[in-house]
């Protein structure tokens, strides 16, 4: 089964997804961008270049995660392994949504769903870190240009939008916390979801 980890820069993705390797030896523990392919260093050079076009950012990301599923996703579902994923397609439908939001696209999240929906895999599970973009921002130390608080505003309605059109799939766990609370939260969140599957 296929469990990811979104939420805001500074959530506490990275700091849950090391922690939860001690609690599931035997999962496969993988993340978008990837960080093992040409696609992912491409992806992070757009990161890094505050005149990236967001359009083809949108498809760097996306390039970077056909090429994570065939690679990694799919042959590890298909072996009956757990997967966990820190960031995956929602982190698309969240950012690049927002990044798109004052461009010729049209409603950017659609587009940007069926553009997915044609070779994706949904998540079974998807635990949502929700922080405020405040606390996001000065957690994530503002070093990119998607690590702003106004951006991220806009990156948390469109999770909240993602939350409320599928609300079965999302667990919420309030990343203000301090990180051991979290990782507690975390914790029983997936407890109930390997009981339920
Ligand atoms: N619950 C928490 N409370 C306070 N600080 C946290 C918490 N979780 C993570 N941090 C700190 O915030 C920063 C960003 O955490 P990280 O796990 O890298 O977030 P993300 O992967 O979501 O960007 C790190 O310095 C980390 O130590
Ligand atoms: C996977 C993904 C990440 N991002 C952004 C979020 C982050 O600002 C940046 C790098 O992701 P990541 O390395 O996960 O950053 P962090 O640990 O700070 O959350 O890329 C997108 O805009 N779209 C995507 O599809």
């Amino acid at each position: 089964m296929l469990v990811t980890l979104e939420g805001l820069d500074g959530s506490g993705k990275t700091t849950v997804w090391e922690a939860l390797h001690d609690v599931y030896p035997d999962a496969v523990f993988t993340r978008e961008p990837t960080d093992d392919s040409w696609y992912g260093e491409a992806v992070n050079r757009a990161i890094g270049d505050d005149d990236a076009d967001p359009l083809a950012t949108l498809f760097l990301f996306t390039a970077d995660h056909a090429d994570h599923l065939s690679r990694v996703v799919r042959p590890a579902l298909a072996d009956g392994e757990l997967v966990i994923s820190d960031r995956y397609s929602d982190s698309r439908y969240a950012y690049q949504a927002a990044s798109l939001r004052d461009s010729d696209v049209k409603r950017p999240m659609e587009y940007i769903m069926g553009i997915h929906a044609a070779f994706s895999r949904t998540p079974d599970k998807t635990i949502y870190l929700d922080v405020d973009p405040e606390t996001a921002a000065a957690r994530s130390g503002k070093t990119n240009k998607f690590e702003q608080a106004a951006y991220l505003a806009d990156v948390r309605a469109n999770y909240e939008r993602l939350i409320e059109a599928e609300p079965e799939r999302f667990v919420r766990v309030d990343a203000t916390q301090p990180p051991e609370d979290v990782l507690d939260a975390v914790e029983a969140a997936f407890a109930d979801i390997l009981e339920e599957n």
